[in-house]
């Protein structure tokens, strides 16, 4: 896949997305109290490309990543993603448009003593709600059929009556993929999907996860610490220090000494 992310110049003006980006970042910048966690940070996204986002614990990928769709407030900047300019929507237009980012986090909340099946069915409450979404059991056939072709494009099809709490952690955490499949996102936004897992699982859900996206043409923005799920899921690179974009590569242009050196130097990768 081409890679076309590219790094806005700082301090840039806000403006409109720039033509063709799914998103668009400009001067985003968030303050805890007197802790400036993001100081300014411009990038862009084109559709169907994966980044992904790396840095030192703290440095402010989480914080970045939420406030894409303001489960963090962000203190100023601009966000332009799917043609919205997020941070002008009143909350009512925020629900709907949320229910268009699939997300994933470290941790699922999964129902644990539910199904894997009826689980999976809870993420078509972003597009409808009601006691039929509650249950498998009680969904529209058609549903139930989707959500069992979820299931099957995480390799899961034969656990969907299982419940989640006998599945292993990396079976949850693809049913959770399953169950942001339900709802159609049009971008991918991932936490850390591979971090408490052991390394073969962790892989195989950075795998899973990357395909499907490819699959579905789908933009995916990932967080991982582990630099060769960096390397070998990513489109581009993003990496953050101290709130600043300091590294914006191809990830065809780098290799796992460069991001070595990122991690021990990261003001030398600018
Ligand atoms: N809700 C909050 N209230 C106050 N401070 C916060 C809040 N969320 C994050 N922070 C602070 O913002 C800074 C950046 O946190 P963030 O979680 O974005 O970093 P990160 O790069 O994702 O780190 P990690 O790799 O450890 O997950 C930290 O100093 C953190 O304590």
């Amino acid at each position: 896949m081409g890679v076309n992310v590219t790094l806005r110049p700082s301090k840039a003006p806000a403006g409109p997305a720039q033509a063709g980006s799914v998103l668009c970042v400009t001067g985003l910048t968030k303050s805890f109290g007197a802790n400036d966690v993001l100081r300014g940070i411009d990038f862009t996204v084109q559709p169907g490309v994966a980044t992904a986002l790396i840095g030192a614990n703290g440095s402010g990928k989480s914080t970045a990543m939420k406030c894409l769709i303001r489960l963090v407030e962000p203190t100023a900047g601009r966000i332009d993603l799917l043609g919205r300019d997020v941070l002008t929507l009143p909350p009512r237009d925020l629900r709907r448009f949320r229910s268009h980012v699939g997300v994933v986090w470290q941790r699922h909340n999964l129902v644990p003593r539910l199904c894997a099946l009826t689980n999976v069915v809870h993420g078509v409450q972003s597009r409808s709600a009601g006691p039929r979404t509650w249950f498998q059991s009680l969904a529209r056939a058609d549903v139930r059929r989707e959500a069992l072709a979820c299931l099957a494009r995480v390799g899961l099809a034969d656990k969907a009556l299982q419940r989640v709490d006998s599945l292993s952690g990396g079976q949850q955490q693809r049913v959770a993929i399953a169950r942001m499949l339900m709802q159609r996102p049009r971008i991918i936004l991932a936490d850390e999907p591979d971090a408490s897992l052991d390394p073969q699982s962790g892989e195989e859900v950075m795998r899973i996860l990357s395909s499907l996206a490819r699959q579905d043409g789908l933009t995916l923005i990932f967080i991982s610490h582990r630099m060769e799920h960096a390397l070998a899921f990513s489109d581009h690179i993003l990496g953050l220090q101290a709130g600043r974009i300091v590294l914006s590569r191809p990830t065809a242009q780098t290799d796992a000494d460069r991001l070595r050196r990122f991690f021990d130097h990261p003001e030398a990768s600018a």
